[in-house]
């Protein structure tokens, strides 16, 4: 595990990119085409934004959303939609989605397991941020539904998980990559900015109590990790 200290968000926007950008194009080089996980949120937007205007052949990149809200299509708290927004420039670029288009309720994980089903390679990156308790894509801790996505034997890919309590930010259940899928990767990188968040990473890292503290499933020796962190 590698940790990565950015001036500013600017600098760690670009480091990003950089280390995404390889990994897409090392990814074309060996296999012709490139399958990565990014999260949604705030952080990784500006990254998100400086990739996209990098030179290649995006017809062959295939991305999709780590976790992704149970909001339709259009909604503002999409994750997909704010990732092929911050994605624009990127021409041709394949986004699968693991939410239908019209999420009514109750929250299913039928389709995201069926859109993963069709993408069983491992991912070429899995880019993760993490939440101030520690959650990360939306793997909450004391969710509804986290046992069952934490469980490196479960057989599906994608579960539905209710945040409990729901985060004020945005207060909806969520579809969430497992646990067992989201390490199955040549490559992870970890984004989050902010001391706050750097002291939470350290403290999940020394305990290691992936059901308090979901992130520290990520941090254990022998992934390939890199972490980015800026003030
Ligand atoms: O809810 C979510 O939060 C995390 C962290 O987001 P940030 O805004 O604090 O950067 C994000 O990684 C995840 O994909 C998202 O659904």
């Amino acid at each position: 595990m590698q940790l990565i200290e950015h001036i500013d968000a600017a600098a760690m926007a670009d480091g990003l990119a950089f280390e995404i950008g390889q990994a897409i194009d090392q990814a074309l080089l060996d296999r012709g085409r490139a399958l990565i996980a990014l999260a949604g949120g705030r952080t990784p937007m500006p990254a998100y934004r400086k990739l996209a205007g990098q030179q290649r052949d995006w017809s062959k990149v295939t991305v999709l959303a780590t976790d992704e809200r149970w909001v339709d299509a259009g909604h503002p708290l999409r994750n997909e939609d704010e990732i092929v927004d911050a994605m624009q420039a990127a021409r041709g670029l394949n986004l699968c989605r693991l939410v239908p288009a019209k999420a009514e309720y109750p929250p299913l994980a039928a389709w995201a397991n069926q859109v993963l089903a069709e993408l069983s390679q491992p991912f070429d990156l899995v880019l993760l941020g993490m939440g101030g308790d520690a959650h990360t894509a939306s793997l909450f801790p004391a969710a509804d539904g986290l046992s069952a996505a934490m469980d490196l034997r479960a057989e599906a890919d994608a579960f539905v998980i209710t945040p409990n309590p729901l985060p004020p930010e945005a207060p909806h259940a969520r579809i969430t990559l497992g646990r067992r899928r989201l390490l199955n990767a040549r490559q992870h990188i970890i984004a989050l900015s902010g001391a706050v968040k750097r002291d939470v990473l350290f403290d999940a890292n020394s305990r290691q109590q992936p059901d308090r503290q979901p992130i520290s499933a990520f941090l254990a020796p022998g992934l390939n990790m890199t972490i980015h962190w800026s003030p």
